[in-house]
Parts: structure tokens; C-alpha cells; sequence
């Protein structure tokens, strides 16, 4: 487990006092993908950079498994670092260096013999998808392939935690779904804890499993990442739920229910549902009943679909009301009459 107490960071400026982090608590449980999101200047970066003391703190402890990582002296901290792989939004790559190279490079620091360095650096080519790769530089690759020889170095030396500071934020859209995709198959296979700061609530909705919101150096709300998706508390937790979910108004539904005029209409409520995408399609095969979409969104999270689904059933009343039970035994998904007509 990862455990934070009291964590502050306080820059001190000619002019000016900053408090970037602001007497933070937190635990982190192993093999977890956290995700922590907060607007430019909450504290994100500062917060992670004091994990692996990039960072001097000001006040507070950082403990990562059995390690009080503030309280170890600078050889200690060295060898500690092996065990925190960090990632950065501009990759800071080596330049001079081809891929291989940029990867071997922790492995030299930690002074791993030139054959075993070579073999670990080919297994980790491989985990990230670079193979042909492997004596291109840096300028001849592309964003994410970029990120991926980031991911590789940080893994290089078998870290427990791995940081990734705004790791997609200097990627298009489907780019970043890949470098996410790569990161959730790293912790299922490594089992490691990723850690992720992001602004973008797709990331933290694609593949956390918890999430903390940071404001002013703080942490304002935390937790499951579909719990905090259903129920934001904080105004700026709203707005990050926004971000992938719009803002949640409906149509009038009055006008909705004039258009449609025949049949049921129900509004269906998923809260990590796995098998929404055969919802329809099942109950359409199952039962006489015939299914129209009219309004809704559903997004996936790493615990399953979350959204609203508004749809018009028409049929023989016993049909609908089986297609009915059924969603109500066999899914999660919660129903709402809207329209009911016998
Ligand atoms: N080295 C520094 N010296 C002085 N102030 C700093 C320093 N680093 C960060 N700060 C200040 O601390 C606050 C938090 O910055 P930080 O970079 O951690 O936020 P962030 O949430 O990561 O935002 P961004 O995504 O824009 O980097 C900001 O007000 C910033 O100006």
C-alpha cells in the first residue's frame, strides 16, 4: 500500500508563498490504477513529483509497501527510485540515444550486466509493442510510440509503482486509447500500481478503478470511480462528470413522449452493468417486443457501464412486462417506468 500523511509542499518565491500541496492524506492500495484529476495548478504534478521525491516536501510522510520513502537518506532513495518508474507527457527521452539504448539506460545506472541488460531490454520492446523499433531515435518515432519507450524505460528495473504524470496529454484521441489500453495490460500482467494525473476525465474513466479530485493543493472527493461518476459532490467534480457525460439534461421529455405516442417508455438506469451492449439486442431475441432507442448515454468505466438509456417498447403487455422482469433478475440495470399503457 501506498500511504500519505500530512503531505505539503509550500514553494517560496521572492514575492510569493505557494502552497501546492496542502496537508494531504491518502492510501493507495497495490495493484490499483488510481487517477488523480484536477484542473491546471490544483497540484497534480507537484503531488506526484514529491512520490518519488523529485520533490523535497515540506511536511508529511510517504510510505510505498514497507519503505518511508521521506525518511530515507540520498543512496537509499536512489535504490528506492528503482522501484517507482515514472512517465511524463513530453517523454523526456534521450535524444542522442536510439530506443534500445534510451530503455537500457536505467539498466546501466543500476549496473545490470551488458547480456542480461540486452535480454531485458528485447522482453521489454516487446511488452510495449515497439519490436522492428529498436534502433530508431527518438525524433524518427511518433507520439505514442514516444510514450511507449517511456513506459518501457520506467519498467526497465521492475518497479512496484508506476507515475504517469499527464502521460497522454501530448497525444491525439485514439493514440491516447492505445498508450491507456497498454497501461491496463501492463498492470494486469505486472500487477504493479499505476498512478495517473491527468486533466481528462475520459482517462480516469477509461481505465481507473479509483479516482481523488484535487483543488487548491487539496483532495476535495475520492473514490470508486463509477461511485463518484454517479454521485459527484464537489462543483468542480460535476464538471470533470461533465466532461464525458454532457451535462446530463434531457430533452423535455414531455415533447419526447408526444412524439413517440405508442407503447412503454423507460428510462434504464446502468451503474456498472458488464453486459449493457447485449442488453437490447437479448431482449429484442427473447421476447415479441420491439425496442427503440430515444435518448441516452452510456459510457464505460473500468467497473462497468454507466449511463441513462430512454426507451419505447411496444408489444402484447405480458411480453413487455417478461422483458421487464428480466432486466430486473438478470442485469443491474434499474428501471423506470416513464410511460406505461395497458
Ligand atoms: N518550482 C515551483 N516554484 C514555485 N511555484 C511552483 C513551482 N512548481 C509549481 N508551483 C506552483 O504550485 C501550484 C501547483 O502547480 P502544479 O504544477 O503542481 O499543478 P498542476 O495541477 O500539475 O497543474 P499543471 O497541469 O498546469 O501543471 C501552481 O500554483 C504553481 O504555480
Amino acid at each position: 500500500m501506498i500511504s500519505i500523511k500530512g503531505l505539503s509542499k509550500v514553494f517560496k518565491t521572492n514575492s510569493d508563498t505557494i502552497t501546492a500541496v496542502d496537508r494531504l492524506d491518502l492510501d493507495i492500495q497495490d495493484g490499483d490504477i488510481f487517477g488523480v484529476i484536477g484542473y491546471s495548478g490544483a497540484g497534480k504534478s507537484t503531488f506526484v513529483r514529491l512520490l518519488n521525491r523529485l520533490e523535497e516536501p515540506s511536511e508529511g510522510n510517504i510510505t510505498i509497501g514497507e519503505k518511508e520513502i521521506t525518511a530515507l537518506n540520498t543512496n537509499e532513495l536512489r535504490l528506492a527510485r528503482q522501484e517507482i518508474g515514472m512517465i511524463f507527457q513530453h517523454f523526456n527521452l534521450l535524444w542522442s540515444r536510439t530506443v534500445k539504448d534510451n530503455i537500457a539506460f536505467p539498466l546501466e545506472i543500476a549496473g545490470i550486466p551488458k547480456v542480461e541488460r540486452e535480454n531485458r531490454v528485447q522482453e521489454l520492446i516487446n511488452l510495449v509493442g515497439l519490436s522492428g523499433r529498436e534502433n530508431a531515435y527518438p525524433s524518427q518515432l511518433s507520439g505514442g510510440q514516444k510514450q511507449r519507450v517511456g513506459i518501457a524505460r520506467a519498467l526497465a528495473n521492475n518497479p512496484r509503482v508506476l507515475l504517469c504524470d499527464e502521460a497522454t496529454s501530448a497525444l491525439d484521441p485514439e493514440t491516447t486509447d492505445s498508450i491507456l489500453d497498454l497501461l491496463v495490460d501492463i498492470n494486469e500482467k505486472l500487477g504493479l500500481t499505476i498512478i495517473m494525473i491527468t486533466h481528462e476525465m475520459h482517462v480516469i474513466r477509461k481505465i481507473c478503478k479509483q479516482v481523488a479530485v484535487m483543488e487548491n493543493g487539496k483532495i476535495v472527493e475520492q473514490g470508486d470511480v463509477l461511485d463518484v461518476f454517479l454521485n459527484p459532490k464537489q462543483t468542480v467534480t460535476k464538471k470533470f462528470v461533465e466532461q464525458v457525460m454532457g451535462n446530463g439534461t434531457e430533452d423535455d421529455l414531455e415533447q419526447l413522449l408526444e412524439t413517440y405516442n405508442q407503447g412503454n417508455v423507460v428510462r434504464l438506469h446502468f451503474v456498472g452493468e458488464s453486459a449493457n451492449q447485449a442488453l437490447i439486442s437479448q431482449l429484442a431475441k427473447r421476447y415479441h417486443v420491439e425496442l427503440n432507442i430515444l435518448q441516452g448515454k452510456i459510457t464505460q468505466t473500468q467497473r462497468g457501464a454507466y449511463g441513462t438509456l430512454i426507451v419505447q417498447i411496444t408489444g402484447e403487455t405480458d411480453e413487455i412486462d417478461k422483458a421487464r422482469q428480466f432486466i430486473a433478475d438478470e442485469t443491474s440495470v434499474e428501471v423506470e417506468v416513464i410511460r406505461n399503457v395497458t
